[in-house]
């Protein structure tokens, strides 16, 4: 699977980061989603692949594009076998987010970034759009931090892995009313915390790399991305758990119905029997080959964000491979027409 899709995913990315871009900082979150979205269907539909969308624009909102479900990929067309080898006519599932965090591009805060995750058919777990409940850590710290135990066990047993005191952990959270609680805790167990308004996929594959001075992502974000974060954790070796949340009086906002009979009804009605379950990062991205692919819209920890200058851009991407255990820092400058001169960095 992995060869050229490696490198062409990187474009796919890059393209939704340069048309999301654009829109930064002009307070329209919906059009620098869109941009984003149209930018990185017409690139993947240029790529020799047969893929179906698992994760997308849209359970909620009938999206015309990248919606759950849609065949991307050249090898996806009915006369396909004329002209795509065997091993591009393999089925693949994929995750996309063209836009991670389009509050941040519309206001210009750092942390936004077009993002997609690949897999064999049946790799990546098709997540409801619902909350999850997320606790990310260093590798170090996999399978010996756990969802179930409190942020302040989990903080001492991070501590112990990285063999640094718990006043020198640092951790994300979303700044929602609904952590009130966990912040509080993780402020009296002698934690720091930083807050975010948006963007938990950057925050929770921040934690896989030393350097970045985030230890742990806690608390409650959406499963579509939890599943992304997993998919991009488990390449890295980092810890990934995720728990979906189905009942209002926790999270009090947006994604799910105010009823959670209804909830659990849709989530039975999917074939979750269990939502109870904590899913770790394997379970998320199961697939024996996972690809991940992200470009920074905005700046943040890992990648910088899209910079324009006369007739190009540069942009800053990060491709993780389960099969070739890598994970590239791919730094592109674009070039659109004829720029006056091409920066070295
Ligand atoms: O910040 C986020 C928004 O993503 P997007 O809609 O693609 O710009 C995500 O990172 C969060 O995981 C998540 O979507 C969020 O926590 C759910 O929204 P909210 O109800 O505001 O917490
Ligand atoms: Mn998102
Ligand atoms: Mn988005």
């Amino acid at each position: 699977m992995e060869t050229t899709l490696g490198l062409e995913i990187i474009e796919v990315v890059e393209q939704a980061a340069i048309a999301s871009a654009r829109w930064m900082g002009k307070g329209e979150k919906n059009t620098a989603d869109e941009v984003a979205v149209e930018a990185m269907r017409e690139r993947m539909n240029q790529i020799h692949m047969r893929g179906r969308i698992v994760i997308g624009e849209g359970e909620r909102d009938d999206a015309p594009m990248l919606y759950i479900g849609e065949e991307v990929g050249i090898c996806s067309r009915e006369d396909a076998k004329e002209y795509c080898n065997p091993d591009e006519l393999v089925e693949i599932d994929i995750a996309v987010d063209p836009c991670e965090g389009t509050n941040l591009v519309a206001y210009g805060q750092p942390g936004s970034m077009a993002v997609l995750a690949i897999s064999e058919k049946g790799g990546l777990f098709a997540a409801p759009d619902f909350y999850m409940k997320k606790l990310a850590a260093p590798p170090a710290a996999r399978n010996h931090v756990d969802i179930r135990k409190s942020a302040t066990e989990n903080l001492k047993l991070i501590s112990e892995c990285l063999n640094r005191s718990v006043e020198e952990l640092v951790v994300v959270v979303m700044d929602r009313p609904r952590h009130k609680n966990l912040i509080n805790e993780i402020r009296s167990a002698g934690a720091r915390v930083r807050l975010i308004a948006d963007g938990d996929v950057s925050a929770a594959i921040s934690c896989a790399f030393s350097g970045t001075n985030i230890h742990a992502l806690m608390g409650i974000g959406a499963a579509p991305e939890g599943v992304i974060s997993a998919a991009a954790m488990r390449c890295l070796g980092g810890h990934f758990q995720g728990q979906l949340i189905y009942d209002p009086e926790i999270v009090k906002t947006g994604l799910i119905g105010e009823s959670k009979e209804s909830n659990l009804e849709r989530l039975r009605s999917m074939g979750i029997e269990d939502p109870d379950r904590v899913y770790n990062a394997e379970e998320l991205a199961c697939g024996e080959t996972v690809l991940f692919a992200a470009s920074g819209i905005t700046p943040g920890t890992l990648m910088d964000g899209v910079r324009y200058f006369h007739g190009g851009a540069r942009t800053h991407s990060l491709v993780i491979s389960s099969q070739s255990k890598t994970a590239r820092f791919v730094d592109t400058v674009h070039m659109f027409d004829s720029p006056k001169s091409i920066q070295l960095r």
